[in-house]
Order: structure tokens, then C-alpha cells, then sequence
């Protein structure tokens, strides 16, 4: 299937809510759902009390992860949510997430000063996602080096964050992840040898892209999730295939 840079991802969002009228909440909604369930699915499906924390950056990707966050603890885990800044410094649809936790009273905390990342059986890294500029800085580089120095697996948003969504190269630090749920198509840094090993397990998530959308980027995407929203993939010679999916797509 094919990969997406960093413009055309953005691209793909312009149109997505320009001209087809899907909103950023309907996507992060998706993003955050699938979030979940690919976290359920890791925990094989045990979730009653299982302690996850959830890293929430301030940007989209950090709102996929709050919306992953509310269904987790919905669902019944124990859910704490780190985010990388006060509330009153996130904005917009995140803001909006971060105050229906609130609201349910899932435990969230900023990070400070000589933080530790309490004991948990998963991390959810939802950090920085394609919008990464440079070297993780501040609040977020502090959180992205407890998550590597935590016992705990890391699932990552899209991307690992630190990781360059169209080289695949890791700033520094950047997160070392056993799985990444990436969304609506591979970027193209996840499939680099550099990318595979930084994102662990490759999974790609529906967001409710319409197939036709891609016909204006030059690219023929036929409707990609007919066997569920959640599909785990490998790279071969650079290539993202749907695992298993043999006849599922014209790819594989
Ligand atoms: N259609 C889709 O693919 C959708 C993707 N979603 C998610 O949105 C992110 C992209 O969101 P964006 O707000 O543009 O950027 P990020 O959240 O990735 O990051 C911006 C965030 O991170 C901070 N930041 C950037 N660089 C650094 C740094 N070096 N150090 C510290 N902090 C940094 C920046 O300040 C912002 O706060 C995409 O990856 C998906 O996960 C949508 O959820 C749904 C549609
Ligand atoms: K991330």
C-alpha cells in the first residue's frame, strides 16, 4: 500500500475537513478508539484494573491519546494520564478531551520536576505524532526518557515520538516502541530500517478516510479495512502489506 509524507498526511487533513466536512474531533475520535482497542488487544483482552498511563502531548496526536485514555478507563483499566503541560496550556479539540477527563475524574498530573512514571503494565506514548520539529525538548523530552526507562511496552500514536514521520530517523531522545498504531495510511519514516525498529509492531488504523480521497494526492487506495479498523501490517523491501492479508488488496 502506499506511504504518505508529512505534507501529504497534512493534505489529507485539509481536504478531510474542507471539503468533505469530517471534522478533527471525528478523526481524533477514531484515532483514539482504535487507540484503545489495539491496547485492549495487547493486554489480551484483560483490562479490569490493569494500570496504564497515557503520555498526552498539547498537539492532535497528544488528543488521539486523551480520547484512547477515556475509552480505556471506560472499559474498565486503570488509567493515569501524564500530560506534558498544565491544562490551561492545551487548546482547541485536546483541550476538549482533557476536560471530559476531568470531567470522569480519570487521574491526570503534568509532569514536573524529577518525575517518576508510576508502575504500569502498558505506556501509551501519544506525545508528538507527525508534527515533530527538532529535538524533543522541555516537559515532553523528560516524559519520552522515563517511557524508555520503563519496564512497560510502549505503545506509540501514529508515530513513536522523537521519530521524523518522513526519515524515519530518531531525534534525540525519542521513543523506543513495541507497537505503533499509525493512521490511515503508513508514513513514509515508519518503513525506513531506521523506522521499523524504532516503532516495533506495525498496525494501521481507520479514520474514516473516504478511498476516494487519495484519487487527489495521485494515489489508488482501495477501501483498505473491509476485514476490520485495526489491521497489523509488515514491511517488505520497504513496502507496507496487511499481515495475513492475502487477497484482502492488490498488494499483497
Ligand atoms: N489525519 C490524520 O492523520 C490525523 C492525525 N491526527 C494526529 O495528529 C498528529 C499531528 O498533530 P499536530 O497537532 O499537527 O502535531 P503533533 O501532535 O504531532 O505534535 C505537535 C505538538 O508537539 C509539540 N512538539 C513538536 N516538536 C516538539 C519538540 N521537538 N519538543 C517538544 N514538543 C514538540 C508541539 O509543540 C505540539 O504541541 C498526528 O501525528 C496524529 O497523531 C489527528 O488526531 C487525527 C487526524
Ligand atoms: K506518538
Amino acid at each position: 500500500m502506499p506511504a504518505l509524507t508529512r505534507e501529504q498526511m497534512r493534505e489529507v487533513d485539509r481536504i478531510m475537513v474542507e471539503e468533505y466536512g469530517i471534522t478533527l474531533l471525528q478523526m481524533m475520535e477514531n484515532a483514539g478508539r482504535n487507540l484503545a482497542w489495539l491496547a485492549l488487544q495487547w493486554l489480551d483482552g484483560d483490562l479490569v484494573d490493569r494500570p496504564i498511563v497515557v503520555l498526552a502531548g498539547r498537539g492532535n496526536n497528544g488528543g488521539g491519546g486523551l480520547v484512547a485514555a477515556r475509552h480505556l478507563a471506560n472499559w474498565g483499566a486503570w488509567v493515569q494520564v501524564l500530560c506534558s503541560h498544565p491544562p490551561d496550556a492545551y487548546q482547541g479539540v485536546p483541550a476538549q478531551q482533557l476536560a471530559i477527563l476531568q470531567a470522569m475524574e480519570v487521574p491526570l498530573a503534568w509532569a514536573e520536576e524529577g518525575w517518576e512514571l508510576p508502575p504500569c503494565d502498558l505506556v501509551v506514548d501519544a506525545l508528538i505524532g507527525y508534527g515533530l520539529k527538532g529535538d524533543p525538548r522541555g516537559r515532553v523530552r523528560d516524559l519520552i526518557q522515563l517511557a524508555n526507562s520503563s519496564v512497560a511496552p510502549i505503545l506509540s500514536l501514529d508515530v513513536p515520538s522523537g521519530l521524523d514521520a518522513d526519515t524515519g530517523q530518531g531525534a534525540t531522545p525519542h521513543i523506543r516502541a513495541a507497537a505503533t498504531l499509525t493512521l490511515a495510511l503508513p508514513k513514509q519514516g515508519l518503513l525506513t530500517p531506521t523506522g521499523q525498529a524504532l516503532s516495533g509492531d506495525l498496525y494501521l488504523a481507520d479514520i474514516s478516510v473516504p478511498p476516494g480521497l487519495y484519487r487527489r494526492l495521485g494515489l489508488e487506495v482501495p477501501p483498505l479495512f473491509s476485514a476490520g479498523t485495526v489491521l497489523p501490517l509488515t514491511v517488505v523491501d520497504g513496502q507496507a502489506l496487511i499481515q495475513g492479508g492475502a487477497g484482502r488488496t492488490p498488494w499483497t
